[in-house]
């Protein structure tokens, strides 16, 4: 279990984990989803003993991690995948990890044939590596001690479908004998995939959380026009919140407030439907969309 209370992480003015509390819990996937620079990193980083917190606290099966006995045999961590020592092999990086956790070497080689790195990649240089290999030689390396909990950041990223699928899998074999898993990703559809709980995260504020089914049941609409600019401008007129996606525009509003808004700006609809989920990803979306506009406006004012 990870249960984090009030955290925060200050760089002078700027709160980048702000006032964070939520718990992943054991038998669950808890996926960790925010935008770029939303604090999903930081955070990750305290509960690891990596960062100091500005304040509240992290810990890992009841201990904050500086106080765990031997760390890497109760919570596997892959932070960065790129972080390895690329004149090193596969196989050495997790040599090394046997021993200073005082492991049998017999691990190692289990460790390569459940992430899928097969021999001859183990002895190649990780500067040699794709980042999907990476990946996996850092999901070894976590895994090595037999932790129970597991804190990975954006361990899809370099994955190919074929990876994300082999990591779901991973992920769902080891909740179901009891671990704790919290990942982290930018992407709503690949967390949609993997987790079962969710903790929402935007400019370092929780913004919402809860089982993956409650979430996705928000209502939400879906809908399109033929012109859909003048569509967003007449649901913004009427007050409601909307994003215009490549093929449709979600609203966390009502399919009934969506048509009124639309009928009474005379804008003519090709498709209006409740959609599961619409709520979340118009959320979502938005978060990003802000700090679009936030690098937007930080771009300009630097030029
Ligand atoms: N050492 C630091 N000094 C100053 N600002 C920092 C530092 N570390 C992180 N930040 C800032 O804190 C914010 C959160 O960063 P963080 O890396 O936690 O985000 P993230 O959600 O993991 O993003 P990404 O998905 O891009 O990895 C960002 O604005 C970042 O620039």
């Amino acid at each position: 279990m990870i249960e984090v209370q009030s955290l925060s992480k200050s760089y002078g003015d700027f709160r980048a984990v702000d006032d964070v509390s939520f718990v992943c819990r054991p038998g669950r996937v808890t996926g960790f989803l925010g935008p770029n620079g939303a604090g999903k990193s930081t955070a990750m980083r305290m509960i690891a003993g990596l960062t100091r917190p500005t304040g509240g606290t992290a810990t890992v099966g009841g201990s904050a991690y500086a106080d765990i006995p031997n760390p890497a045999t109760q919570v596997g961590v892959l932070l960065d995948a790129s972080a390895q020592h690329g004149g090193r092999t596969g196989r050495e990086v997790l040599v090394i990890g046997a021993r200073a956790m005082g492991l049998p070497m017999t691990r190692v080689d289990e460790m390569l044939a459940l992430v899928g790195l097969t021999p001859k990649e183990a002895k190649r240089r990780v500067r040699n590596y794709s980042l999907g290999m990476r990946q996996r030689l850092g999901i070894a390396h976590a895994l090595l001690g037999d932790p129970k909990v597991l804190i990975l950041d954006e361990p899809a990223n370099g994955l190919d479908p074929a990876g994300i699928h082999w990591m779901r899998q991973l992920l769902r074999d080891y909740a179901n004998r009891g671990g704790t898993v919290m990942l982290s990703s930018h992407l709503l559809h690949e967390i949609q995939i993997i987790a079962d709980d969710l903790i929402v995260i935007g400019h370092g504020r929780i913004v919402a959380s809860g089982t993956k089914d409650e979430l996705l049941k928000t209502a939400g609409t879906r809908v399109r026009a033929r012109d859909q600019v003048a569509l967003v401008e007449a649901l913004t007129a009427a007050g409601l919140e909307s994003i215009l996606a490549s093929d449709a525009i979600t609203s966390p509003a009502s399919p009934e407030e969506v048509g009124l808004a639309a009928a009474k700006a005379g804008v003519p609809l090709l498709e209006l439907r409740e959609a599961d989920g619409a709520g979340l990803e118009a959320m979502f979306l938005q978060l990003t969309a802000e700090d679009q506009r936030d690098l937007i406006a930080t771009e300009g004012v630097q030029s």
